[in-house]
């Protein structure tokens, strides 16, 4: 567990945050820009001094009441941020074996095999930096940090420098890393596309103080902070491919808690891989019979939960229980006063194929 609790000021910003992070995972640390996401992370890193406590792991690094305060290369971290500098005049594979210079030699060949591994860097390993996509800086970049076996990793918007189809190359190699490291990631980032892919535990920011905390699909369901999120307000599921049609290039996605399985274009995973799919608020209608003949291609039984008042006076957000899975839909108000919605009321939630989004 990553337990912190500081507080900062300065002129026009002030940082006050408490939270506890689980030990193995992605957390990620969102919200708009300004809000505090770097600083907190810096101050968690000990690059910024904050006030307050850090303890990670039952591991004090940072407590004012006993006057500890463990300097910031004794905190075993990698740090990856959005523009990697590599030493250009270092082959990629001397890049990594610098990072080794802090890890004690048992643990050496192990970090750096596995990180090499993990992203896919075996065909970059002669390369000069400068002939590396930016991608291929970052996965990189990635690997060095990763490569002095740090107890905890640190990442901000890695993938921010990187324009979409660069960012669309990396995002599978971080998949895999959020899938097979031991190691707690905290990730900062405010592009929401990132964080449902790759988050396990959300923290919400705003104007220094933490909004939200808590497991991806439960911070994204309340109806509170999601106002905040504007157009990205949405759920994630998750699930695997339980089969696809060649014909229609769509896959059938089985999410373990849903009451159906979804239809969605088909990711090009093999069937049994895990997915997620993102369900945005603004692709949610919502229907108090199932309508027949339409295109809409996932129609799920459910019941409503919540409502409340979206940012504009035009719109609400309805949060919906389908099965074990929560769904939010943005409607207007005077759809929900036309279907007299109301919590408890049975509906439809209608989902377009094309609008989930992996
Ligand atoms: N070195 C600094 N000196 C003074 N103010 C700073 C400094 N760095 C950041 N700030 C201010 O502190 C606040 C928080 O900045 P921070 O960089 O942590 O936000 P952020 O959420 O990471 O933003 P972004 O997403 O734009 O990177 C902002 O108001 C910013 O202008």
């Amino acid at each position: 567990m990553i337990e912190l609790a500081l507080r900062l000021a300065r002129p026009g910003f002030g940082l006050e945050a408490a939270l506890q992070l689980p030990s193995r995972g992605v957390s990620a640390v969102a919200g708009p820009s300004g809000c505090g996401k770097t600083t907190l992370l810096r101050a968690l890193a000990g690059l910024e001094r904050a006030q307050g406590r850090v303890v990670v792991d039952g591991v004090p690094w940072q407590d004012d009441a006993t006057g500890c305060f463990v300097p910031t290369h004794r905190r075993g971290l990698g740090y990856v941020i959005q523009e990697a500098a590599l030493f250009p005049h270092l082959s990629v594979q001397a890049n990594l074996q610098y990072g080794l210079a802090r890890t004690p030699p048992a643990e050496r060949r192990m970090a750096l095999a596995q990180a090499v591994e993990l992203l896919g860097i075996t065909p970059l390993m002669q390369r000069a930096p400068a002939t590396l996509s930016g991608g291929e800086r970052q996965r990189v970049a990635i690997a060095r940090a990763l490569a002095g076996s740090p107890r905890l990793l640190l990442m901000d918007e890695p993938l921010a420098a990187l324009d979409p189809r660069r960012k669309a190359e990396v995002l599978p190699w971080l998949e895999r890393l959020q899938r097979h490291l031991a190691l707690p990631v905290v990730y900062v980032s405010h592009a929401m596309d990132e964080v449902a892919r790759l988050a396990d535990h959300l923290v919400l920011m705003e104007a220094g103080r933490v909004q939200a905390s808590g497991p991806l699909s439960q911070v994204l369901a309340r109806l509170d902070p999601p106002l905040a999120l504007g157009d990205e307000a949405g759920v994630v599921l998750q699930g695997e491919v339980a089969a696809r049609d060649a014909q229609w290039q769509l896959a059938r996605l089985h999410v373990p808690q849903g009451p159906c399985d979804f239809w969605a274009r088909d990711p090009g995973q093999p069937v049994g891989a895990p997915v997620r799919v993102r369900v945005l608020a603004r692709d949610v209608s919502l229907a108090l019979t199932p309508p027949e003949r339409s295109s809409i291609g996932n129609q799920l039984a459910g019941v409503v939960d919540a409502i409340a008042d979206d940012a504009h006076p035009a719109l609400a957000l309805v949060r919906v229980r389908a099965g074990g899975v929560q769904l939010l839909a943005q409607l207007t108000r005077r759809s929900v006063a036309a279907l007299a919605l109301a919590p408890g009321q049975p509906v439809w939630a209608l989902v377009k194929s094309v609008a989930l989004l992996e």
